[in-house]
């Protein structure tokens, strides 16, 4: 489904009139692929890379060199068109759910507005956004009865429950998750991680899992890739990678930060 080939993504050096700032490889030589319909994890440490590459995979920001296929195409020689189907089909959830929603907009306008945007690739009139918005509430477990609440009035499990189906309205086949549950409380992390394994079986969906948490890429990932200053030190079937790392990297990784599977599980 997505196949990232040697990207690597250098940001030049730069003089500013309080000095320079040098320039920083940010991805070296980048290679993984994801398959359809699994959960792929991306673990590193903050500043190795993990925004930039996920800018790339969202096209909003462009490889110095390599190149990023979904579902075969290079996204880089997509037409205008090809790209705007594109950017329905992969959609991104945040890791923040009180900065990821605009407090003035009710739920509803929350939920159509990517219908909206992508009008011309989904085709739905006013009418069916709205009985949309409505079976997508239900779908992350909250009733239609809060179309028309706003934010505040949530509380942050709930929230992510709502960017979950935004992020599903334009229906998307590959869903980026950039740390969802890592600002939520345990107990509501656990409720919030089942839910998007449900999704996921019942909507045949593709996951790219950015995430700091071993214990959570445990429980959700069937791959894995560990990134470090821009290089992917080591990926493979999660359950191998925990049971026999190959890597120095992944081994001191572990050991720093041991998985707390049953934590994440809420068993
Ligand atoms: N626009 C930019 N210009 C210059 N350097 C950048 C830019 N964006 C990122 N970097 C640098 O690239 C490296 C990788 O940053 P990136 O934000 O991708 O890491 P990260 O793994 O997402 O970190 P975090 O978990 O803290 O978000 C860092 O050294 C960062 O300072």
């Amino acid at each position: 489904m997505l196949e990232i080939e040697n990207v690597s993504r250098v940001f030049a050096a730069r003089k500013g009139m309080f000095g320079s700032t040098p320039g920083v490889r940010a991805l070296h030589e980048v290679s993984l692929s994801v398959r359809k319909g699994e959960s792929f994890g991306l673990v590193g440490e903050s500043g190795s890379g993990k925004t930039t590459l996920t800018r790339q995979i969202l096209r909003l920001d462009t490889p110095t060199s390599g190149r990023i296929l979904f579902e075969g195409e290079d996204m880089a020689r997509l037409s205008p068109a090809a790209l705007r189907a594109l950017r329905a089909k992969v959609q991104i959830v945040f890791q923040d759910p009180y900065a990821s929603l605009n407090p003035r907009m009710s739920v509803h306008d929350i939920v159509t507005e990517p219908m909206l945007i992508h009008r011309a690739t989904l085709g739905l009139n006013r009418q069916q956004r709205t009985d949309r918005a409505a079976e997508l509430l239900e779908l992350v477990g909250l009733g239609p009865q809060h179309l028309y609440r706003h934010p505040h009035e949530f509380s942050g499990g709930q929230r992510q429950r709502i960017c979950i189906a935004r992020a599903l309205a334009p229906g998307p086949s590959l869903v980026l998750l950039d740390e969802p549950t890592s600002a939520l409380d345990v107990s509501v992390q656990a409720q919030v991680l089942n839910l998007l394994i449900e999704l996921q079986q019942r909507l045949g969906l593709t996951y790219f899992f950015i995430s700091h948490d071993l214990g959570v890429i445990r429980y959700i990932c069937d791959r894995v890739a560990l990134i470090y200053r821009g290089e992917i030190k080591e990926q493979g079937e999660t359950q191998r990678l925990f049971d026999a790392p190959e890597s120095d990297y992944t081994r001191s990784l572990l050991a720093a930060m041991p998985p707390d599977v049953g934590r994440v599980a809420g068993r």
